[in-house]
Parts: structure tokens; sequence; C-alpha cells
């Protein structure tokens, strides 16, 4: 059968295992956070192939430990390829030594090592984990070196069997006749069916660099120390006296949100100067590429082996892995490089290599900097505007991207002309264009017009002199927030899923966050005043809660007419001011609410405002509108709005002329109608919306949807609607929805602030025709059935 790459064969493979054997292959530990990671950083990494290098073919062969390999590729140890073929471990060494490549034999094999050695055509290496018995150690070394084992591996991250969550759902217990035949002798073993039982009673958990010291003194072999993630062990192992360092997170099966093992390699490769190995998400030739560019020696691949072996036994993975040498052999070839010796740093293209953290005068440490940096927080807005990129094959319900179809440049030049021509109006139309390029005023060129639109459109009055125009409405929001809370006793209130923005604003500032808890409809009005009251008996005020009234992201409700009375009047009772953000109000039905603003009699809301998905996300303008008054000591008052335009001049100065004139020239053009300019777009969007509607009623019928597990909200209008699911609805499933059904989405944890929303997950319609939703919905039902059943 062709070579159609190792996820090809994880597929076939599948149904060949019994199903808690194939979770104890396929499963990490935990939240399976760092398994998905080992692949999320494999697909992160880019590469600056090599051109006019005269090569037409490469050779794809290394020398290691002084022996050849076919290429820079082995196999994991594996405890146990007895669950995946009866012909086990030798089959796996037969399959290996035909395509010219190493294997570690597992501590843990079905068959003894002696067995492995005679049937090995190629390098065999012998893993252990670090015996309480270290009598029983020091005989498995003899062994070793009288079979001819070439390197001995001591793994050392597991002092205990991380969690691993899908065994004790399924109960896994090893089939009989599987048994750690390598220490039958030595009765090591209290129970060896349960593989947590193993680590707990024979392993010695405590072990420090003397152990490795002593390994080493006891063979002559090499002793490579695996499950290093650090520069600092590594140096420790190999002044310890080990020959060589793999870097390894056990394929995520150990410290679930440890480091993705690929990006620990160039720090390790800069501290150590012994052969560098990796393991974990190894998945492809260009994979093996990657890694070496950032400073690994060899690469070694788990799980795919096994899938192979229980394919076609000894020589499916004769076949796996010789297709993987041969896609490793073509990318040398595409990225100029004759052999891996070729391979270098400079073929990444963020030159994430060992170079980098050889350590240099101009090195940061990150520890140093602002906390915010390596807060995952700000990692998810990279996450949400990348995705779709990914995966570029998959339906993506992901990206709240407005429909652009009728995005014309010619439009926006011409919406820059009205302005200037409304700007020059009786006056010097050069004097006029010029404005636009210089410096502008603090607070913006347009805040007329804005406020134009808002007494059109919302039967919002205010003065000019209340608005300022932001770099799209995240200034705005940065900018409130920085104004309005003066300490960390000031406290933001958030709804429990909330748009990413506002909480990486509020990280930004140190500022603390509280979320409120929320019903089908939005913020939940009873629990905010609970939240209020504990923070004032906590001595914190609550400054602001910030709400997205209509069409909410990430959820779609809507704040119904009497929960937007109640909330200005918790506003005014607990003396705070209301954010409020409401960017999909256009869309959000037939008949929108009144805006918050315009029911605010008492001065509590500050409106966030954006032209992102009524004109064009390109322009970054977005508003803000604070008319409250600010008292001074010296009592003069200024409005809140200059308070605001006063910090933004330290933050972006002013908002760009050309696009506030794009902009302005927009309302004008469209006489202040955003229905109106916007009336295909929403088209677009309700067709969308109605179409996933309706694909859900279809897939879940009604009596099924509670057997299923599965629920999903109605929303008004608007781009997002929130889908229960019947599973954990993180990363790793994300990544199965891509790869394997083709529809990706975003999880709702991503924006739960309380730890809530695992199992569901928030669709977005705006970046989607409804014939392409519609065959997204069909496959994520699929998903949702296959997930159901298993
Ligand atoms: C079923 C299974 C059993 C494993 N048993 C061992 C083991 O006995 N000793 C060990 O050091 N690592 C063990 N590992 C970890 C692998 O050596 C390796 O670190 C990991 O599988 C590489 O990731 P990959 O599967 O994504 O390629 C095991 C992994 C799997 C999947």
């Amino acid at each position: 059968m062709a070579y159609l790459g190792l996820a090809d064969l994880a597929a076939r493979a599948r149904p060949l295992f019994a199903p808690s054997a194939w979770d104890f292959v396929a499963g990490g530990s935990g939240d399976e956070r760092t398994l998905a990671a080992n692949r999320t950083a494999f697909e992160a990494i880019r590469l600056r192939p090599r051109m006019l290098r005269g090569i037409a073919a490469a050779d794809p062969a290394v020398q290691v430990f002084g022996r050849r390999w076919s290429a820079p590729v082995g196999v994991a140890p594996m405890a146990y390829h007895g669950l995946a073929h009866p012909g086990a471990e030798p089959a796996t060494v037969a399959g290996a030594g035909a395509a010219g490549l190493p294997v570690i034999a597992a501590m843990l094999s079905g068959h003894p090592l002696e067995d492995l050695a005679a049937a090995a055509l190629s390098p065999l290496w012998l893993q252990l984990y670090p015996l309480r018995d270290r009598a029983v150690t020091a005989d498995l070394l003899a062994r070793a070196e009288t079979a001819g084992v070439e390197a001995i591996v001591l793994t050392v991250d597991a002092p205990r069997l991380g969690d691993r969550r899908r065994d004790k759902r399924s109960g896994f217990r090893l089939p009989p006749g599987l048994a750690p035949a390598n220490l039958a002798p030595y009765r090591a073993m209290a129970d060896p069916s349960g593989p947590a039982a193993h680590t707990a009673a024979a392993f010695e958990p405590a072990i420090g660099p003397e152990y490795v010291a002593w390994l080493a003194s006891r063979t002559r072999l090499p002793v490579v120390v695996k499950g290093v993630l650090r520069g600092d062990d590594a140096t420790r192992a190999v002044e310890s006296g080990a020959a060589g360092v793999l870097v390894s997170n056990h394929g995520g099966r150990q410290l679930d949100g440890a480091v993705a093992a690929v990006d620990a390699v160039a720090e390790v490769a800069a501290a150590v100067d012994v052969p560098v190995f990796v393991d974990g998400g190894v998945r492809g030739g260009a994979d093996v590429l990657a890694a070496l560019a950032r400073g690994a020696t060899a690469t070694f691949v788990g799980r795919p082996v096994l899938h192979a072996l229980a394919v076609g036994g000894a020589s499916g993975v004769e076949q796996a892995l010789a297709g993987l040498t041969a896609e490793y052999a073509d990318a040398l070839l595409l990225a100029g490089c004759r052999h891996s010796d070729d391979v270098d740093e400079s073929l990444l293209a963020d030159g994430s290599g060992a170079a980098r953290h050889r350590g240099g005068p101009g090195d940061l440490d990150a520890g140093l900097l602002h906390g915010s940096v390596t807060d995952p927080l700000l990692d998810t807005m990279t996450f949400l505007n990348e995705v779709t990129e990914r995966f570029p094959d998959a339906v993506s319900f992901a990206p709240g991207r407005p429909y652009d179809a009728e995005f014309s440049l010619d439009d926006v030049l011409a919406d820059v002309r009205a302005y200037v021509d409304h700007r020059a109006a009786g006056g010097d139309p050069a004097a006029a264009e010029r404005s636009l390029l210089q410096y502008g005023p603090t607070a913006g060129l347009v805040g007329d017009l804005i406020a134009r639109l808002l007494a059109s459109s919302e039967d919002v009055h205010v003065p000019p002199e209340s608005i300022v125009v932001t770099v799209g409405a995240q200034e705005a929001l940065l900018l409130a927030l920085r104004t309005l809370c003066a300490s960390r006793d000031d406290v933001l209130v958030v709804p429990g899923s909330c748009y990413v923005g506002v909480c990486g604003a509020a990280r930004l500032l140190d500022l603390t966050v509280r979320p409120v808890r929320e019903t089908a409809d939005g913020i939940d009005l009873g629990e905010l005043d609970r939240v209020v009251h504990a923070e004032r008996v906590a001595g914190r005020r609550v400054r602001a809660c910030y709400v997205v009234p209509d069409a909410a992201n990430p959820s779609g409700a809507t704040l119904s007419r009497a929960d937007r009375v109640a909330l200005l009047s918790a506003a005014r009772r607990h003396d705070f001011l209301i954010l409020e953000d409401s960017p999909y109000r256009v869309f959000a039905g037939a008949d929108p609410m009144p805006s918050l603003k315009s029911l605010d009699t008492g001065r509590r809301v500050v409106q966030i405002g954006s032209f992102a998905k009524t004109a064009y996300p390109g322009l970054r303008v977005g508003y803000l509108v604070a008319d409250q008054t600010v008292r001074h000591p010296d009592g003069r008052r200024t409005t809140l709005a200059g308070e605001i335009a006063k910090v933004r001049g330290m933050v972006t100065c002013n908002a760009p002329g050309l696009t506030q004139a794009a902009l302005g020239g927009f309302l004008l053009r469209h006489d202040f109608r955003l229905d109106k300019a916007t009336a295909t777009a929403a088209a677009h969007y309700r067709r969308t919306l109605d179409e996933v509607l309706r694909t859900l009623d279809e897939c879940f019928p009604a009596g099924e949807r509670e057997r299923l597990g599965v629920a999903w909200n109605v929303p008004a209008g608007g781009f997002f609607l929130r889908l229960r699911v019947p599973f954990r609805a993180d990363e790793a499933a994300l990544r199965r929805s891509a790869t394997e059904y083709g529809v990706i989405w975003t999880p709702m944890a991503f924006f739960a602030l309380d730890g809530g929303g695992r199992d569901e997950i928030r669709l977005s319609c705006s970046a989607l025709d409804p014939a392409r939703a519609r065959d997204g919905i069909q496959r994520l039902a699929r998903m949702i059935r296959d997930q159901h059943q298993s």
C-alpha cells in the first residue's frame, strides 16, 4: 500500500486496537495539553529553504555514536508492543532493521532484550527506568552489553506515572500474557498488569545526578538521559557522565503543561556539546528537518511505530520508517541541503535555533519582562488570528472576521476624497489634505461625524468633545481601563465568557478582573450584585463592568431591555461605570434594542465603538464616548474624554489621519446609515446563521439532542453562537476536528475566566457562505456522534 504519511497510518491503525489499548497508546496525561503542544509546535515552525544550490539528490543518512543510520530517525522506547500486534517488539526491531534505523527497546518490553538483540539488524539501545533495586539495574546492564546493545537510555521524567485519565476511565489493564519480560528473573514488579502499579512499586522516584554518574560508571556503553526539557538539566546530566541527551516530555504522558519537546531542543543544544535527540510529535520529514535545524542530532518516533506495527507487523514498520526516511530525504533536497550536516539554524524562519540560546550580550530573560508576556492569555489572540491559516483546508467557524466580498480600495480612496471635500467646504482644499498627513488632534479628527452618527442611529446625543477617536476598539478599551482604574483594588467585572481583548488589556495593566456568571441572555445581574458586594467586603471597589449587550462575542446573547435598565440601576446603586462595547449591534436582528448609552440618564456608560464590522477592520478606527465630568482638587471640571485623550497622547499620540478620513468619508457617503451601508453583509450573516441553525436542527433532531449531550443557543443575530458538545472541547479536540473531520471552531474555554466552557465551542458564522457552513456543521455532527460513541 502506498505510504501516505504517518497520520494516514494512524487512521488505519485505530480500528485494529482494542479501544482501551488505543487510548493507552494515543493518550497523554491531564488535559493532554502537552500532547497537543508537541504537534502544534512542529506545525508552527516555518522553514527558509535554500534555492540555486545545484543539488539533484540528498543523502538522508547520519552517523550517531559511530554508527550509520539511514536517516536521523529512530524508534522511541515504548512499553508492550504486543498491544499493537502479536509480533510485538521482535517485529518492530526487524522492521526498523530493514529500514536501517535504530530502536530503543523499552525496559518494559514484552520480550527479553536478548530476543530483540537477536532480531536486530541495526543499532539496538536499551531504555531503563531507575529501579529501587540497583542490583537489578546492574544485572540488566551486564545482560545488555553481552547481548550487543549499543547504548543505554535512562528515563528521568517518571518519578511516578503521569495522570493518565483515559486509562483511569477505561480501567486499562495489560491483557493476559503481556508482562515485563526483562524483569521476569527478578520479581521486581508487584502487579505487572497495571502500568501505574509498575512504576509505584519498582521505580526509584528520587534520583539525582549521582544516579547518572553511578549508571555511567557501571557500563562501557554510552548513557543517554531521556526526559530533559531544560538546558541546565542537560548540563547536569552531561557533567554526571551522560554521553547524550534525549529531549522529551514522554509524548505528553507525564507533566501536562510541559513545554513541547521540539521547543526545548534549542536551549538544550546550546547548553551541551553531546548529541541531542528529541522525541514527541515527529510525524514527517519536514519535522525531522526542523528538529535538526533547531539543533538536534536525530529524532525518535513513538506512537506511529505502534500504528505501523498494528497495520502490517514487521513490514508495516519497515514501510513506515522507509517512508519517513524518504520524506526526510525530500525535505533535505527541497530545502537545498545535500545531507544533514547542511541543516542549520538559518533554515528557520524565526531563527529559533540553538544559537539564539547560546546567550549573547543582547539576550533578555523572559522572567524579567512584564508578566503578561508569558501569560497564555496573550497567546489566545494570536491563536484566534492564525488558527484558520494553520488548517487552510478546514471549514472554519473560528474567526470573527467580517464579510469582505465587497471590500474595495477604490471605495476607500473615494471615502478619503469625500472627507477632504467635506473638510475643505468653503475653505482651502490643500490645507485640508495637509491636515490629514500632519500630526492631528489628540482626541481625533472625526469626533463630530461620530457624534452625528450616534444621534441618528442610536438616539445618543453627546457633544463631539466627549468622543475620542481611537486605533480600533482595543485602544479604546485600554485607554478607558488605564484612566478609570487607579490601583489593583479597582476591579473590572466581566461576563464569565468574555472577549479576550478585554482581559488581555486588563492583564497588560495589572488590573484585577472578576468574572460574573452568565444566563442564556447575558450577564447574571443577581450574581453581579453578589460579586460587587464580595469585592466591597474584601476592601476593593468594582470600578467598571464590561458588557457586549448585543449579539455578544463569544456567546451570541443579547441583553433584554429590562436587564439593560436593571444593569444601569445596579451601576447607579453600586457606583460603577459600564463599559458598553457593541460592535455587532447593527447585525443583532431586525429590531435592535436601545443601546445602554441611549438609556443612560445618569452618565454611567462609557461607550466603546468599533467600525471593524461596519466599515473595514483594516482602518483600525474605533472610538469611545466618555461624557462624564471629572472634578479636580483645584475646582476645575473637565470631561472624562479629555482625560482619556491625555492618556492616549502617550499611547498612540493620535489616531492616523488618513484612516480617520476614510471612515469620515464612509459615514458621509452613506449618509450616516450604517444599516444601509452594511445591508449586503447583514443579509449574508443572517443567511449563514439561519443555515447553521437549520443544519443543527437537521443533524440533531429534537428527541436526540439530550441523548447526545448537544445544545445550542439561537441568537437574535450577529456572528456567534455557542454549542454544547459531548466531549472536552480543548485544543486537542480542535486538532482532531481539523485533521480528522476538516472543521475548526474555537473552544469556549478560551474565553472563560471562570474555568467554565469546557464542553462548549464558539461557532462564528461571519466568514462562511451558507453552503460551506452547512458542510461544516455536518462535519461537526459526524465528530460529535463519533465522540459520543467512543
Ligand atoms: C504506549 C507508549 C509507551 C511508552 N513507554 C515508554 C517507556 O516504557 N519508557 C520511556 O522512556 N518512554 C515511553 N514512552 C514515551 C516514548 O518513548 C516517547 O517519549 C514518546 O512516545 C514520543 O512521542 P510520540 O509518540 O509523539 O512520537 C511511551 C510512549 C507510548 C505512546
